[in-house]
């Protein structure tokens, strides 16, 4: 039911600065590009994906989705992602998540939209027990409007945008893990490490 009426965007837009510049989607963990985890995750969630970048657009073309480039250049943050998605998206509801949380959890589209259609709410952010998570949320396409007139005054912060609107966090308490972000080489290095003792 929930899948039918989710779309998913990926955002694989940001410049990467503290891995190095690097493409984040295409960085390699446990021997597969970050993109492919996260496709690997939400796939069998939702009704259609759509990949939201600003460079590398053949290569991410070649993983069979569209590609959509941020509405505005100059790297706006997060919700020109998030913009740009809810131009491109139309389904009733999109599902954010970011290029480099491999670790995602396989309910996580049902569980955010279960939220917002209990309480009422138009979107639903992820929360991991400690922190906010707030590129990964479930937004009602209706919320486009309020958001155009919020980047077009300037204004860059997520979670204050995110307060304006009848909002759901959603708790996850499956393990720091499902949310894993991996934005630097020595993060990637230690996970790895790990995950070769394991
Ligand atoms: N579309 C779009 N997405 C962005 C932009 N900036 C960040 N993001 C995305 O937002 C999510 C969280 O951002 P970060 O993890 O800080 O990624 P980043 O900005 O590439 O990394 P740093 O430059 O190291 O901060 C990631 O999925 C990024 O791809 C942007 O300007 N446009
Ligand atoms: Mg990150």
């Amino acid at each position: 039911m929930t899948k039918q009426m989710v779309t998913a965007v990926i955002l694989a837009g940001g410049q990467g600065q503290r891995m190095g510049g690097k493409d984040k989607g295409w960085v390699e963990f446990r021997d597969k590009p970050m993109i492919s985890h996260v496709l690997q995750q939400v796939k069998p969630q939702v009704s259609g994906i759509i990949i939201n970048a600003n460079r590398s657009f053949e290569r991410y073309q070649s993983l069979g989705y569209p590609v959509i480039e941020d509405s505005a250049s100059g790297f706006h943050g997060p919700l020109m992602g998030m913009l740009t998605g809810l131009r491109h998206a139309s389904s009733d509801w999109i599902l954010f998540v970011p290029c480099d949380t491999p670790l995602l959890p396989t309910d996580l589209a049902d569980r955010l939209y279960q939220a917002v259609r209990k309480n009422n709410a138009d979107l639903a952010v992820a929360h991991d027990g400690e922190r906010l998570q707030p590129v990964i949320a479930l937004l009602h396409k209706s919320l486009l409007p309020s958001l155009e007139a919020w980047l077009e005054e300037g204004k860059r912060k997520i979670d204050r945008w995110f307060m304006q609107h009848k909002m759901v966090v959603v708790p996850f308490d499956d393990g720091e893990s499902v949310f894993m972000n991996l934005n630097t080489p020595e993060e990637l290095k230690e996970v790895e490490a790990g995950y070769c003792v394991v």
